[in-house]
């Protein structure tokens, strides 16, 4: 039974009595009538009013209209004052240095590499819709952080086409940082609808407005280990096949690979795109298991192990976010420029994919153990059946491409890494907690 189902009735309250209306004469019904028509008149030109009010102007993000991206506020974006924060943010401020458009700032791996760039003297303008696929407040931290660091990030959707092609108005981008994503795995049964809004009707808008640029950027974006999807041979290389995605969430990144080819095919768009394999780090994503491991031990509340069929073992190539900010800053060194311009190609252009791992799986059971100790909590353990959801089994990257060409060489392992996150994750956390209890 809903809630609603204990709402009480209250006869009294609401149902209307009709011997409480004194008058039935001919002439009060013509009165009642008119005011009726008079009510139903206010309601409609009410209604009316409602409806031009509210409706997004041109310069609001298209975000808003759409539920699936849950964006929670309408932005606003134009004007002097704007143009010349974006100015600012973009501004290059050392020798050969690039102005990079980052997509996603907001987002953890967009935070991590937009202060990363603006340290060593890029020019950085963020952009992000800030959507509520997990707390808004840590997106609104990490802004807090990029602004602090000199980078601002524009409220707004990669779909929004008329805001796109004002930012290239305002800066000629030599390159873009194309993060912005619907992220997991398992989230996709339940809203697939926003996995096709952002992986794919975005990143089309993002480089129809990239290709009619003068000059062109070029383009380094985030595809996905999950593409390998049903693949068994280990460890995953670049040359093994991708058509047997497991999730929608993969599939939309394999289309986003062959989007990729087309672009750079037709228009000399030069792209690379990142197979991140589960990133992990301080400033991460709630929605990731080892974020919410670390809330749930904490808490005392049972944790779901998965498992794969016969006790078989679930394992994750996880990468350490530092790691994959050096293979995301190696990708835009060593991108060449787009060879169109203004929607024309002029000549062959890069087209590149990148597997950006650790080359050494770790069982999610080991992952849990190593949580344990740092938190020094015990976790209940509820060990399940891989659910049908999307999950693989088994992650390996062969990162011997990156090596090569981007010189990736990742240092930082599991335990390490976990350490740094939990010590953020204490910090943040305590400190967000003194703020709540100050209120
Ligand atoms: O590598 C990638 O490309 C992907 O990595 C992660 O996806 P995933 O590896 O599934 O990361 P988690 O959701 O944090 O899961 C990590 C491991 O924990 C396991 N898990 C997850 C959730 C849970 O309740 N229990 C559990 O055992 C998963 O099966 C998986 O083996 C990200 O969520 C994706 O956005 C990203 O694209």
């Amino acid at each position: 039974m809903s809630h609603l189902d204990h709402t009480p009735s209250t006869p009294g309250k609401f149902k209307m009595d009709k011997s409480a209306y004194p008058y039935h004469g001919g002439r009060l019904r013509w009165h009642s009538s008119l005011a009726k028509l008079t009510f139903w008149s206010f309601v409609f030109i009410g209604v009316i009013f409602i409806f031009f009010y509210r409706s997004p102007s041109s310069s609001s993000s298209s975000s808003a209209a759409d539920p699936s991206r849950r964006s929670l506020r309408t932005s606003s974006w134009g004007g002097p004052a704007w143009e010349k924060k974006v100015r600012t943010s973009a501004r290059i401020r050392s020798r050969n240095g690039f102005s990079v458009l980052v997509t996603g700032a907001a987002g953890f791996v967009g935070t991590h590499v937009s202060s990363a760039l603006k340290r060593r003297g890029d020019g950085v303008l963020g952009l992000d819709n800030f959507n509520d696929y997990y707390d808004p407040t840590l997106k609104r931290a990490r802004q807090a952080l990029l602004e602090r660091a000199g980078v601002f990030i524009v409220e707004g959707d990669i779909n929004d086409a008329a805001l796109l092609k004002k930012l290239f108005e305002v800066v000629p981008f030599t390159h873009v940082m194309h993060l912005a994503a619907q992220a997991g795995v398992r989230y996709a049964m339940q809203n697939p609808g926003s996995y096709v809004h952002s992986n794919i009707a975005g990143f089309v808008s993002l480089l129809e407005v990239c290709k009619e640029a003068t000059p062109q950027p070029a383009i380094v974006w985030a595809s996905s280990s999950s593409v390998y999807g049903l693949n068994t041979k280990v460890p995953f290389s670049e040359k093994d096949r991708t058509d047997q995605p497991a999730s929608l969430y993969a599939a939309t990144k394999k289309a986003g690979e062959e989007i990729a080819h087309t672009y750079n095919h037709i228009y000399g768009l030069s792209l690379t795109g990142l197979r991140f394999f589960t990133v992990y780090g301080p400033w991460g994503r709630p929605d990731m298991a080892y974020f919410f491991f670390t809330k749930d031990i904490l808490n005392g509340k049972s944790i779901p192990i998965f498992e794969g069929e016969n006790h078989g073992t679930v394992a994750r190539d996880f990468t350490y976010i530092d790691d994959i900010v050096k293979g995301c800053l190696g990708a835009l060194d060593t991108a060449q420029k787009s060879t169109g311009s203004g929607g024309k190609k002029k000549g062959p252009a890069q087209l590149r994919v990148f597997n950006l791992g650790n080359t050494s799986p770790i069982p999610v059971t080991n992952l849990v153990t190593i949580l344990e100790r740092l938190l020094k909590v015990k976790a209940k353990r509820n060990v399940m059946k891989l659910p049908r959801n999307g999950d693989v089994q088994f992650t390996h990257a062969n990162i011997s491409l990156a090596h090569r060409e981007l010189g990736y060489k990742p240092t930082t392992n599991l335990q390490t890494g976990l350490k740094k996150f939990v010590r953020w994750y204490l910090n943040y956390y305590s400190a967000a907690g003194k703020k709540a209890d100050a209120r």
